[in-house]
């Protein structure tokens, strides 16, 4: 195979400026012998190394990880520390092997090994069994991490995604209409809801709103949380069909069900639920292409009253200032499941410009690997 040529194709000229010229410079590797050596510069080219090691092994500590979860080493360790030989029995591998993976579990800051040479959890291993769906999710990873085997021709739209069959439900209603797809991919979205909805309402108050209707709001579980936090708030869930029997099972369990329900349909294909002085979408924009995204952005605007509320909420791209939970794992997982796209709270904003609101407010995320929030208002019509 020919390898691409690393000059620019013709017709495109590149400015080196003062900046390419240092990269330049610090692309010998003459000048990284020099600045390890150098005591002015010593301390950042260790710095950048470790930060460019990480980078480089990043795939191979989410498989460490991923085993841990899987063999649910994790939860074994709940009621005490074990040592490797009492792990490898159940866990149907030699001892010495899996001192290997507690070992990686202990440098990765999930696990602690005490003095006895027995293993425990860490702070942050104890904390990813307490996350909710943070374990189906790093199991779910298997799929997407077929997808990236080749990354290049994934880029290049060369690769029949197995996250594409995970997610159906964003091709239409039709490829979601079997109940046990639905649960699938509602169960693993309902449990890591939970802490969106917790950032979603940190950041904005529906004080004041008397009727919200959560699009796309799967189990409805951003809806509850809504209603439990605003004792006068009734909620609408609007999802597809096939989400109907779990969500309904869920919402009646609430303490808050009488003011919850759901109601089934399509935002491609059917009216909006009316009434609604606030819209929600938590989670939903990201999985659609521009023109689905433009027309439901219109739709709201025509179901809200003037005045009325849209809010919008999910992981973001850093837009000017790429930053990693957006622009490198929501980026590649949109891209791997074949239709939505990561979007700047900046283009999320113009688009609801678009669509006729105002008041566009971005709110600085708590978590932005969890999610970012943005809310727009349907300007009040000029009397007369
Ligand atoms: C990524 S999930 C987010 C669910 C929930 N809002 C959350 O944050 O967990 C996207 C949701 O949009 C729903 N959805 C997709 N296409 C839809 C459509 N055309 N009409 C209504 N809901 C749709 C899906 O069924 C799913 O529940």
């Amino acid at each position: 195979m020919a390898l691409a040529s690393d000059t620019p194709p013709a017709g495109v000229r590149q400015r080196i400026g003062l900046h390419t010229r240092l990269m330049r410079l610090v692309a010998r590797p003459g000048f990284q012998r020099w600045a390890a050596a150098f005591p002015f510069t010593r301390s950042t080219a260790a710095k950048d190394g470790a930060e460019l090691f990480d980078l480089v092994q990043g795939f191979v500590k989410s498989q460490a990880l991923f085993a841990l979860v899987d063999l649910r080493i994790l939860h074994r360790l709940m009621d005490g520390p074990l040592t490797s030989g009492e792990l490898a029995g159940p866990c149907r591998m030699s001892a010495d092997r899996m001192d290997r993976l507690l070992r990686a579990g202990t440098a990765m800051r999930v696990l602690r090994r005490d003095r006895k040479g027995r293993y425990g959890l860490a702070r942050k291993g104890a904390a990813m069994v307490g996350v909710p769906g943070l374990e189906d999710m790093i199991r779910h990873h298997a799929a997407f991490y077929r997808d990236l085997n080749d990354p290049v021709a994934l880029l290049r739209g060369e690769v029949d995604t197995e996250l594409s069959a995970f997610w159906p439900y964003v091709f239409g209603a039709d490829n979601a209409t079997d109940a046990e797809t639905s649960s699938r991919y509602s169960d693993l979205m309902a449990r890591s809801q939970e802490i969106v909805a917790a950032d979603t309402l940190a950041a904005v108050s529906l004080a004041g709103i008397d009727r919200l209707l959560d699009i796309g709001g799967g189990y409805g579980v951003f809806a509850e949380a809504a209603a439990l936090k605003h004792p006068d708030l009734n909620a609408v869930v609007f999802d597809l069909p096939a989400v109907r029997r779990n969500a309904e099972a869920r919402l009646q369990s609430s303490t808050a069900r009488d003011r919850l329900r759901f109601v089934a349909g399509s935002f491609r294909d059917d009216a909006l639920p009316d009434g609604a002085d606030a819209i929600s979408l938590i989670r939903v924009l990201y999985d659609h292409q521009d023109s689905t995204v433009a027309a439901l952005l219109g739709k709201v605007f025509d179901a809200l009253p003037d005045g009325g509320r849209l809010i919008v909420s999910e992981p973001m791209s850093g837009g000017d200032r790429p930053e990693i939970a957006g622009d490198v794992y929501f980026s590649f997982y949109c891209l791997a499941m074949q239709t939505g796209t990561v979007r700047s709270a900046a283009r999320i904003g113009a688009m609801c410009e678009n669509a006729g609101f105002t008041d566009i407010r971005s709110y600085k995320s708590r978590r932005p690997y969890v999610t970012t929030v943005l809310t727009a208002v349907k300007p009040q019509t000029k009397p007369g």
